[in-house]
């Protein structure tokens, strides 16, 4: 199983590469490891495992951060409908997005990143996105809010790009007009 120590942390050049798309049908090791991913997430927000094993919480995870420079990643939480969104992309995309921005208010923070930075990470409100299922099945989605977030800052780490790219040194708490608040 997958464990903390298998996710790089930021200096590990993987995070800084452009990954490359994954031929389909995915292979079974590609899928293996989608599962692995996914399992991860299942453990990181179970109260007992996440504790015995000393696993951050996490919403998302993208292959690079356990050194697979391959255009994949996982996602489970619930939306502020209590929805549950449970996803694994291969060949993800966005294919159109809204003008209007959202961030978190809390900030944004990477299991990839062993420190807390402050600023709002201003995002896509509303993303319509493509991609493909462990079954080599196209997925297209309309996500907004915290899915909506989540896809972006996985999708980021399939381009190089962290969190904190995104936020202004000079004024981190910055917004945009109209930015949609996300608690
Ligand atoms: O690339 C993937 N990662 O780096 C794991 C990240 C992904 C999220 C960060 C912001 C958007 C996607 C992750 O999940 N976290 N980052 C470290 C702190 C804990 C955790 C987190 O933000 N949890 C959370 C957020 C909102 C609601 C509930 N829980
Ligand atoms: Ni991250």
């Amino acid at each position: 199983m997958l464990l903390m120590k298998d996710i790089i942390r930021e200096g590990h050049p993987t995070l800084r590469r452009i990954a490359k798309e994954v031929p389909l049908p995915p292979d079974p090791a590609d899928i293996e490891t989608l599962k692995s991913m996914k399992e991860f997430l299942i453990n990181s927000q179970d109260p007992v495992i996440s504790e015995k094993y000393g696993i951050r919480g996490g919403v998302g995870l993208a292959a690079p951060q356990i050194n697979v420079s391959k255009r994949m990643f996982v996602m489970r939480l619930n939306d502020e409908k209590g929805e549950e969104h449970d996803y694994s992309f291969i060949n993800p995309k966005i294919v159109s997005h809204s003008v209007e921005k959202s961030y978190l208010t809390s900030g944004e923070g990477c299991l990839s990143v062993d420190r807390s930075i402050p600023g709002y990470v201003q995002r896509h409100a509303r993303i319509t996105v493509k991609g493909y299922n462990e079954k080599g099945e196209e997925i297209k989605l309309r996500l907004r809010g915290l899915p909506a977030i989540v896809f972006q800052h996985e999708l980021d780490h399939l381009n190089g790009v962290m969190f904190y790219d995104h936020i202004d040194e000079k004024n981190p708490f910055q917004l945009k007009e109209g930015a949609i608040p996300i608690e």
